[in-house]
């Protein structure tokens, strides 16, 4: 089964990209677990090589199974993860399982003072050796199933998981973490494993720890980085029986909505019916830690430096029913290999700086934009309801409703929406929630009045600072 192990009456996932366990520890208890948000995915919290310019891809080179990286040590991880738990937020690791570090013209030194040998492919910290790995061929072409799952992803040392050794030392690592109490993995560079020895390992893996809430028999949950965006000799359709799976085409085409590229009105039957994977297999994101700096995945998906098409385009994503929704909560970068904010001189992150409830100095905080975090409420009022009502003007211009429980209106044309449109809601005046909040039965941003027809007066100006306008049951007045 897929269940994200979510605590009941919370919902999506944010993924803070390089914060540092103590930082996350604290964003549980003072903003997430009050927001509804249903988890936490992190960085990766094994040892990694230290790479003299810091690029953010350093962490994706292990040098150990050993919990010190630049977000915090063994101790402070137990720590969030118990804080976050109560808070009602779960963690899901990120990991790295397919390979170990490239070869470097520099000494190789991980974040916990590990040394490796890469060349002689001698991982002492873990230990791996020669054995463990796969003969080092490139991977030229994606087309051939056995290189992309036997070969080295731009010469990274990949490691054998059919060897016993390798399966044993992964699953012990895993059970580790699960016995931790997170809730489940992101499996990096799935499609560089084969499905048939990922299954042995996902078969391995412990229940979730009943020490840390989770009732007994609860499986972690598991979704796999699976780049596909078709034409590849790999499929995602080979991972999502053993998991789910990350659906990379979801971001591309609602970014190509929301600029205007394919007409809104196509997202009527948006789901399935788009050659995506099954809803309850995908994993669904706008931008993720790497195509929002680089166009990996072959388009060009939107991100914060667009904020009102971002904006849309994430209300879009947690107003639909389809898939298992993420966001990303990034650091400024001007370059794509720029790591996070971060003291040098000091082998940790820089602490993290929340003033007035929205993070500053290079820390973006996606997560804390009302327009966002007022959809987390949004999405889980309208849980388990489906599209209906929908409306649009043949272009972009768009309506929907969610049983009778929201209401959502986007405009992306060049002009202004000014309709009465048809909802499912009762009667009443509702606070709308991307331009406001419902404190004390007042509205700090707009109202929409609905009438005893379930008329809504729907007006978004095509100047105005959101494309967006929603409200729900939770909001009426
Ligand atoms: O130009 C680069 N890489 C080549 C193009 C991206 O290829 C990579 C892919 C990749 C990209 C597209 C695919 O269809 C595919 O099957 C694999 O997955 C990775 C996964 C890792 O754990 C570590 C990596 O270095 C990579 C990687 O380099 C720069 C310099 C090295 C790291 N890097 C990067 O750009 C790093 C990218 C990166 C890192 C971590 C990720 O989880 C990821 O998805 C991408
Ligand atoms: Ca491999």
């Amino acid at each position: 089964n897929k269940d994200t192990n979510y605590v009941p009456g919370h919902d999506v996932m944010v993924h803070l990209l390089e914060w540092k366990w103590t930082d996350i520890a604290e964003e549980c208890e003072s903003f997430l677990g009050l927001k509804g948000y249903g988890g936490i995915q992190v960085s990766p919290i094994q040892e990694n090589i230290i790479i003299p310019t810091r690029p953010w891809w350093e962490r994706y080179q292990p040098v150990s199974y050993r919990w010190l990286t630049r977000s915090g040590n063994e101790r402070q991880f137990r720590e969030m993860v118990e804080k976050c738990n109560q808070a009602g937020v779960r963690i899901y690791v990120d990991i790295i399982i397919n390979h170990m570090t490239a070869d470097h013209s520099f000494p190789v030194i991980g974040t916990g003072n590990s040394i490796a040998d890469p060349p002689s492919r001698d991982y002492s910290a873990v230990p791996y050796n020669r054995s463990d790995f796969h003969k080092s061929c490139s991977i030229v072409d994606y087309n051939d199933p056995n290189q992309v799952r036997n070969c080295e992803l731009v010469g990274l040392h990949d490691l054998d998981q059919s060897n016993e050794h390798v399966k044993q030392t992964i699953i012990k690592f895993m059970n580790d973490v699960i016995d931790a109490g997170v809730a489940g993995f992101r499996i990096d560079a799935a499609k560089h494993m084969w499905p048939s020895d990922l299954n042995f390992i996902y078969s391995r893996l412990k229940n979730l720890s009943t020490n840390h809430g989770f009732q007994s028999g609860k499986r972690p949950y598991i979704y796999q980085e699976v780049i596909d965006m078709g034409g590849e000799g790999i499929s995602k359709m080979e991972y999502n029986d053993l998991g789910v799976v990350t659906e990379f085409r979801y971001g591309f085409e609602i970014s190509r909505g929301m600029r205007g590229i394919n007409s809104l009105k196509w997202f009527k039957n948006f789901g399935e019916m788009w050659g995506m994977v099954p809803s309850n297999d995908a994993l669904v994101f706008i931008d993720n830690h790497d195509n929002q700096r680089s166009n990996s995945d072959g388009g060009s998906v939107l991100t914060y430096k667009e904020p009102k098409m971002y904006k849309m385009a994430i209300a879009f994503m947690l107003a639909h029913p389809y898939g298992i929704p993420r966001i990303i909560s990034s650091f400024a970068f001007h370059n794509k290999d720029q790591g996070p904010p971060s003291d040098i001189h000091e082998n940790l992150v820089s602490p993290l700086s929340i003033k007035t409830g929205s993070c500053v100095e290079g820390w973006i905080c996606e997560h804390r934009w009302r327009q966002i975090s007022n959809m987390v409420h949004f999405r889980k009022v309208v849980n388990g309801t489906v599209v209906s009502e929908w409306w649009d003007n043949g272009n972009n211009q768009i309506a929907f409703s969610r049983g009778n429980t929201g209401f959502i209106a986007f405009n992306s044309e060049t002009f202004d929406l000014n309709q009465k449109l048809h909802t499912k809601l009762s009667s009443g005046v509702y606070c709308e929630i991307i331009s406001g909040n419902k404190i004390n039965g007042n509205c700090t941003g707009k109202t929409v009045f609905v009438d005893e027809n379930g008329y809504a007066d729907v007006k978004i100006l095509s100047d105005a600072e959101d494309g967006t306008i929603a409200i729900h049951v939770d909001v009426s007045r």
